[in-house]
């Protein structure tokens, strides 16, 4: 997969679908990279070039020392478009990449057409939750929160019944850089964006799940209430909806692109 140098740092991405389509970014969650996403791409190629990439300290991305920061993160996504010549795209982002869809809708709502915000929040606490995982995993490695996390990120029947969907988004999680990660847990627990998303005047759709412990309907719910004129969806799923309701997950965002 291609790689490239912007934003003082190394960042993995890769485009797919045809070339001459809109472009559809693709942001990936805290401890994941841009490989959650499969199960989208054979619909989502249909109808956009979809770029994915690796976010910051995620996947094969470089991770820079942290702490990071929303702000950079989503300062990241504008210099990967600068440098591959995108002027205007649509942005789909999940939970931290949901944060940094909500930066972009704010900072540079002239880059987006339309932009989709899901299992995400704008401000997501509590405080002392992150500082815990930070020292966890300082202390045990990625290992010592991979069993808590997934438990937040899939509900306890789907675990059970599709281990062959949960096993590789764990085994990216196991191996994803712990420095990264940290520095990527001190951007989601020092970010607030209540009052900053009001401005974002671009096409939103919220998409929230209704067992998600990580960021509850409440949290999209305000979002959509929030962001003037934007569409509220929920889906019958837990933090990682795209993975755990795929079909929904995909119909839903297909339809708000095509509206
Ligand atoms: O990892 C979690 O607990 C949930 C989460 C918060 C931000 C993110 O991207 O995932």
């Amino acid at each position: 997969m291609p790689s490239i140098d912007i934003a003082g740092s190394t960042f993995n991405y890769r485009f797919d679908g045809p070339s001459g389509a809109s472009v559809l970014v693709l942001s990936n969650s805290l401890g994941t990279d841009l490989t959650m996403w499969e199960p989208q791409m054979p619909a989502f190629t249909r109808h956009f070039r979809v770029l994915r990439y690796d976010t910051r300290g995620h996947g094969a991305s470089a991770a820079t020392p942290g702490p990071y920061r929303i702000a950079q993160l989503g300062a990241d996504v504008l210099a990967l478009l600068d440098a591959l010549g995108l002027d205007r795209v649509h942005f789909c982002g999940l939970s931290m990449g949901g944060m940094i869809g909500q930066w972009l809708g704010v900072n540079a709502g002239a880059r987006l057409g339309r932009l989709v915000l899901c299992n995400t929040a704008a401000l997501i606490g509590p405080a002392e939750l992150w500082d815990k995982r930070i020292a966890a995993v300082e202390a045990g490695g990625m290992a010592a929160i991979t069993d808590g996390v997934i438990a937040r990120w899939f509900t306890d029947a789907f675990v059970a019944g599709h281990p062959e969907a949960v096993a590789p988004v764990r085994a990216v999680l196991e191996a994803t850089d712990p420095a990264g990660y940290t520095a990527a847990c001190a951007a989601v627990r020092d970010m607030d964006q209540r009052a900053a998303v009001a401005a974002i005047t671009v096409p939103t759709l919220v998409i929230a799940g209704t067992h998600d412990l990580a960021t509850p309907p409440a949290d999209g719910r305000f979002l959509a209430g929030a962001i003037p004129g934007a569409r509220y969806l929920e889906l019958p799923a837990a933090h990682l909806s795209n993975i755990e309701d795929a079909d929904a997950f995909t119909a839903g965002v297909l339809d708000f692109l095509a509206a």
